[in-house]
């Protein structure tokens, strides 16, 4: 497996679109987004499995890897690159052996306490999601927001490159690509935007700005 570049990590479903979701996730790797996480907690398994393939048929000629939220299943079903898990969800451990070595796995940890439970599941992941950062209304059950300094404490106990995630837009990721973060992930301030290309590009370029 090829670690994918994190820079910009678009999470994004249905409900989480303004527009459709293949017009928000077409717009949004014009703007430079570098890897794409298809994202429906409510979705019905067979929306799924179709929302996945037609982005696939968007990102596939782009060399834009595609991660399924949660569900391995969906990974195998439509062939998508990989799966991001978190702490209530399948472990890594038993991802990594349905999947095999050359699938993508990345893991939600945000806090010192998950990192010490998620060590045997460590060693099976390919990135870790760090967050909330900020307060994030996406997310009912994202827990207190950590901040900078929460992600930094976060990110130095574990050797797995990590992206920052939860209320972060253009403004707000320069702090956390300086402590540390390979990059973003973003929901609502790509997919709630009203021209997401533009919010892409916009904050693909605080990022480099800010490396
Ligand atoms: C990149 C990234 N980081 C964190 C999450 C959150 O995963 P999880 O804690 O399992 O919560 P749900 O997204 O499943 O509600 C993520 N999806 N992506
Ligand atoms: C999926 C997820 N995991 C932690 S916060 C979050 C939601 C991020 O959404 P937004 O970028 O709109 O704050
Ligand atoms: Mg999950």
């Amino acid at each position: 497996m090829t670690l994918p570049d994190l820079s910009l990590y678009l999470v994004a479903g249905r409900p989480a679109c303004s527009r459709s979701l293949e017009e928000t996730v077409a717009a949004a790797v014009r703007g430079g987004v570098t890897i794409v996480q298809l994202r429906d907690p409510d979705g019905a398994t067979r929306d799924l499995i179709a929302d996945a393939g037609a982005l696939l048929n968007l990102l596939r000629p782009l060399g834009i890897p595609l991660i399924i939220n949660d569900r391995v299943d969906v990974v195998l079903a439509t062939g998508a690159d990989g799966v991001h898990l978190g702490q209530d969800d399948m472990t890594a451990r038993d991802a990594r052996t349905v999947l095999g070595p050359d699938r993508i796995i990345g893991l939600s940890v945000g806090s010192s306490g998950e990192v010490e439970g998620s060590r045997e599941d460590l060693r099976h992941v390919d990135y870790v999601g760090i967050g909330p950062i900020r307060g994030t209304s996406t997310k009912a059950d994202a827990g207190a927001a950590i901040g900078v300094d929460g992600f930094q404490k976060v990110l130095s106990l574990v050797d797995r490159p990590a992206v920052a995630i939860g209320g972060l837009g253009l403004g707000s990721v320069g702090p956390v690509i300086r402590a540390g973060a390979r990059g973003v992930a973003v929901v609502s301030a790509i997919c709630g935007a009203d021209d997401p290309e533009t919010a892409a590009r916009r904050i693909r370029e605080e990022i480099a700005a800010a490396r």
